[in-house]
Parts: structure tokens; sequence; C-alpha cells
């Protein structure tokens, strides 16, 4: 078991983010989290990464207790956070460089992953560009670039997909089926069923701070595909009604 939660707790006041989490995710897997906007994903993407402190419950990343050993554990994971906070006055090398330098890679090491990752993921033309200056999809491999560069065990990304164009997305699919291959984990959330249901083992379904369901997909999906199963835990689709007004035109 590289990750484990335990009675995970959140809350922000008289919100209840996280309302008791548990779940567990097997070496060499990619475990999906899904849910509606505002169920908790990100909340609890966070206090599994060592971002924000749970009011209960535990996390522990390959043995090591996340709020209890956070140096151990953290050297052991890669993270993709949500709203990327990076460095972005520096160029995309100096960016990896920092990251690669921060997690004790030596420069040469640093020097030949770099260029590893720019052609994986097809930033070789920007790497000297201001990060500042990148699109929202090469922000975002340029931020999984900096995730991965110390080869951790566990990768956590919280929606790795959002604004990456098809080619990209197919690129970052194959280079996380090939990490899951040779041994490691990724713990990604998306709003994609469809890309949930081809890339991921095992599937959580989160809504108002709980698992709904969770299991491989086959199990969760019920025989239906996993968008229909999903907006029937999630408390079936919103009817576009009281809109009216939308349908008279103010010209
Ligand atoms: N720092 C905060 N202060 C107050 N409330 C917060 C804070 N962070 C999250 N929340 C609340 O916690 C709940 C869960 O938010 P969270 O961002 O975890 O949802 P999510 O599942 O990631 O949603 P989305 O799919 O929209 O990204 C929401 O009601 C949100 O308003």
């Amino acid at each position: 078991m590289v990750l484990k939660i335990e009675g995970l707790v959140k809350r922000f006041g008289a919100t209840t983010a996280v309302a008791g989490i548990d779940l567990s995710v097997h070496a060499g897997t990619i475990f999906g989290i899904v849910g509606p906007n505002g169920a908790g994903k990100t909340t609890t993407l966070s206090m599994v990464t060592g971002l924000l402190k749970p009011d209960d419950g535990r996390v522990i990343v390959h043995g090591a207790d996340v709020w209890a050993k956070p140096a151990v554990a953290k050297r052991n994971m890669g993270v993709l956070p949500d709203r990327l906070r990076l460095f972005d006055r520096l160029t995309g090398a100096q960016l990896l460089f920092y990251s690669g330098t921060l997690r004790g890679l030596s420069r040469a090491a640093v020097v030949a992953r770099t260029a590893d990752l720019a052609r994986a993921f097809a930033l070789d033309d920007a790497l000297d560009r201001l990060v500042s200056d990148y699109s929202a999809g090469m922000t975002k491999k340029i931020a999984l670039a900096a995730a991965m560069i110390h080869s951790p065990r566990l990768l956590v990304l919280d929606e790795p997909f959002e604004s990456v164009d098809p080619v990209s997305s197919a690129n970052i699919i194959d280079i996380l089926r090939r990490y899951v291959g040779a041994g490691g984990t990724v713990v990604l959330s998306s709003h994609s069923m469809d890309l949930i249901e081809r890339i991921c083992d095992d599937v959580a379904v989160v809504v108002n701070g709980a698992v709904l369901d969770t299991g491989t997909v086959e199990q969760v999906r019920q025989g239906r595909t996993l968008e229909e199963r999903f907006v029937q835990l999630a408390g079936g689709a919103n009817k576009a009604e009281g809109l009216e007004w939308l349908h008279n035109f103010s010209d």
C-alpha cells in the first residue's frame, strides 16, 4: 500500500469540506478521484500532500505519516497542486533546476532530466522563456515535469489534464502509464469521466466530503458509463428551469 487515508476531516467554519474519508491506494495503480464542484477533492488532496492540516484523521505515504514525519513522507511524493502557485518569474529550465535541486538531485542529474522531461512534454522550445508567459496548458505541463523530476514513488495530481490539448494529454497518459508500469503510483482528480474510465484502475466518487462509492472502475460503473453512475451518485442532473428570461433576447 503506497497511500492510506484514514478518517480525514476538514472544516472551514460552518462548512465541512471533508467529512471522514478513508481510501487505500495500491502500488502500481492509477487512482481517480471524481466528484462535483465543491465536493472536497482539492481539500482532500491538499491534506494528503501536506499542504493543509487535517482537523482529524491520518495520511500514510509509503509507511510514513505525512503529518508526523513530513520530510520522509514528502520525499516520496510529487505534487501537482490546484491553482498552480509556481515561481513563474523563472524560465522553464530554471524552474526545473530549482525543483530538482530542492529535491537533492545533483546538477548533472537535473540537467539530464530537464532535457528528458522537456522532450517528453514537448516543451523544448519553451525552456528559456518565463513560465509567466506560458499558456495554461504549457504551465500545467511544466508543473507536472517539476513534480516528477525527483522520480517519486507517488504522484498526486490535481486536475492534470485541465487545459491540456489532446495530443499532450495522450503524451501525459503515456508517461503516466509507463511510470505505473515500473511500479509508480498515481492519484489524480479529474472532471473527465471518459479519461478516468480509460486510464484509472480504481476510482472514488466523492460527494459532499464523503466517499459514496469506491473500487475498480468496473465495480463503480455497475454496467453503466462512469458518467451515468457519477450523475446518479451526485444526485441527478439539475433541471435547467428558471432561466426563461435567457430565451427572450434583449435586442
Ligand atoms: N480555504 C477555504 N476556506 C473556506 N472554504 C473552503 C476553503 N477551501 C475549500 N473550501 C470549501 O470546501 C468545499 C470543498 O472545496 P474543494 O475545493 O475541496 O472542492 P473540489 O471538489 O476540489 O471542487 P472543484 O471540482 O470545483 O475543484 C467547498 O465548499 C469550498 O467552498
